[in-house]
Formats: C-alpha cells, structure tokens, sequence
C-alpha cells in the first residue's frame, strides 16, 4: 500500500501526498518506512518559517507570498502549525479560508497541523510532514508558527530563512522579540504597515539591529526589515525577493550547509529522545516511574540517581 501511495505522490498526486502525511503524523511504524523510502527524494526544497503573534497577519501574508512564487512557477507548500488551544480554536478555519484560494492549484499544498501529543511530537511530525512535500516537488515550504512555545520557536528555528512578523504599535512585542526571538531572525516584517505607528516601529527594530550589531555581524547577514500591507500587494515583492537575498547569502557563504547540519541533527537527536521516552515507559511501566519519583520527593533519592536508574533498567547498561 505504501509503495504505491509513494509512487503517486512522487508524481504530484496531492491525495496520496495528503495520505502520506497523515501517516506519518500517526504512526510511527509507518513514518520510518515511509521517511526511509523517500529520503531520496528530498533535499531540494528551501525552508521558510514564518512566525509571530497571533492576529499579525500571517495567513493573509502566506496567501501573497504563495501569489508571488506561483508567479515564479514555484511548486509552494505551506504547513501552517495552529496550536490547539481554546484561545485559539479559530485559526485553523481562517487559515484554510483564507489559503483556499491555493487549494485547487497543484502547484500548492497546503497542510494544517495541530499541537498535540508529546513535544517532541509535533517537531518530529513537522520535519516528516516537510519531506514529504519535498519529495513531492515542492521548491519552497513555509512553515507558520504562532512563536509563542519553545517548542515552535525550535521548529521555526531549523528553517533556512527565518521570517518574523510583528505589527506596528505593539510595544510588547518587541519586548518578546527582544526576549528570544530576535537572534534567530532573518527578515522582519512590519505587517499592518497602512496602520498608525509602522514608521516608529521600523525605526524601533531599526535601532534594536544597531545594538545588537555584533550578533548579526558574527553571522554575516544583517536581518532585513521589510513593511507589508497584506491585504493588499504592498511589500510582498520586497518580502519575497529579502527572503530571496537571504537565501542567496546563505548559498553563497556555505553558511545553508552548516543550517542543513543543524537541522539534521535536531531531527536526529528528537527521534532519539523520542524513542528512549518510548522504551522507558515499555521498560518500566508508569508504577515503576511514578513509584521511583515518589522516592526522589520524599528525599529517599536524588533525581540523578533516579534517572540513571531509570536508563539502566531501560537501556540495559550502565551510565
Ligand atoms: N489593516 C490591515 N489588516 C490586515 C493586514 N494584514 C492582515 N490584516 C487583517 O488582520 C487580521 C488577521 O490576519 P491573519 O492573516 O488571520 O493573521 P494571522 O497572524 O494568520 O493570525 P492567526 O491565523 O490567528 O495566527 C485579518 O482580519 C486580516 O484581514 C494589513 O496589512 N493591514
């Protein structure tokens, strides 16, 4: 079955392609053949991760960014990361909404993926889903977060080109971009910038690029910051062709070869946390766990002890 589903998609069938992700995402038996089969076929597309607050206007920014590479004749494949929260419940309707435009095209695919399961769970399920698409053809794949987790900031991170997206007049915003998200970075985009305060806002980050020079000097790229209207077309060729600057740098300087490590040993090191979690719990079972966790709070153990404990019984040898 997996082998002709493969073969479909590796001639552009988005039904078995849309098939083949859900297999990956649910289970893990499957996502090692499936992975393992195709991993020929991948490495050709370029990864961008797009993040920023929600409301900021990244699903309407990804339907003209996917305008613009269409126009390039770009296969475009969009996996937008909505996090399954109450607070939140909307966003997977308004992306599909707003994307559903795209959604008849072959040359997009567009995949929605929940917060869910284990944290390695959605890292794990993220990298798959993106080589499938790679393996499907597709030239460029965003990656949309709503960077608010660590765990999403860790996913957008393993992106080629990292897009930040922030509006005008959101003083806590550059607080939280100040706090964490600023070093990872490429491009920044001031949406929203038809509304009051953009001017003050590029002049802010502006100012935050100058003192933190000696960061993005190291790096060799000076992030880009780019104002977008997305309800209409203003900026997104300048968004498109900064991300196209940036891929040209990290082309150019060797720099994507070191990313493409990173990223690979991300993946690697996830599926190895993943798979010890898995033989710990076959190992040992809850009662053993929470029996020897009830010893380090009643000071019996320290967690050290009951951790190498816990890996010996697992593994079998001794660390
Ligand atoms: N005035 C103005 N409104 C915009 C602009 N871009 C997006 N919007 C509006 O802002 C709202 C939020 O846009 P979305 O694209 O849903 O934002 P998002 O960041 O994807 O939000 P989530 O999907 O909830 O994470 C929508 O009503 C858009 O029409 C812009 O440049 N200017």
């Amino acid at each position: 079955m997996l082998d002709g589903l493969i073969e479909r998609m590796l001639t552009g069938d988005k039904r078995a392609t849309a098939r083949l992700i859900t297999l990956v995402e649910n289970d893990e038996e499957k996502a090692r053949e499936i992975i393992s089969k195709i991993y020929p076929h991948t490495g050709n597309a370029y990864i961008v991760g797009i993040t920023g607050p929600p409301g900021a206007g990244k699903s309407t920014l990804l339907d003209k960014l996917i305008r613009v590479a269409r126009e390039e004749g770009k296969v475009v494949g969009v996996i937008a990361i909505d996090p399954t929260s109450p607070f939140t419940g909307g966003a997977l309707l308004g992306d599909r909404i707003r994307m559903q435009r795209h959604s008849t095209d072959p040359g997009v695919f567009i995949r929605s993926m929940a917060t869910r399961g284990s944290l390695g769970g959605l890292a794990k399920a993220t990298a798959d889903a993106i080589k499938v698409l790679d393996a499907y053809g597709c030239d460029v794949i965003f990656v949309e977060t709503v960077g608010v987790g660590q765990i999403e900031i860790d996913i957008v991170k393993t992106a080629d080109t990292v897009v930040l997206v922030t509006v005008p007049g959101l003083g806590d915003d550059i607080q939280a971009i100040k706090a964490g998200l600023m070093e990872i970075a490429d491009v920044f985009v001031i949406n929203k910038a038809d509304k009051e305060g953009a001017d003050a806002t590029y002049f802010e980050l502006n100012m935050m690029l100058d003192l933190e020079k000696e960061r993005w000097e190291r790096r060799g790229w000076r992030p880009r910051i780019v104002e977008t209207v997305a309800t209409t077309m203003r900026g997104i060729r300048d968004l498109w062709n900064a991300i196209s600057e940036h891929r040209e740098f990290l082309e150019g300087s060797g720099e994507i070869e070191r990313k493409r490590q990173f990223r690979a040993e991300e993946e690697v090191k996830t599926i190895v946390s993943g798979r010890i979690s898995r033989i710990v719990g076959e190992k040992l079972g809850e009662e053993e766990i929470s029996s020897l966790i009830g010893m380090v709070v009643r000071r019996e153990i320290d967690p050290y002890s009951a951790a190498d404990r816990i890996l010996e019984k697992a593994l079998g040898v001794k660390v």
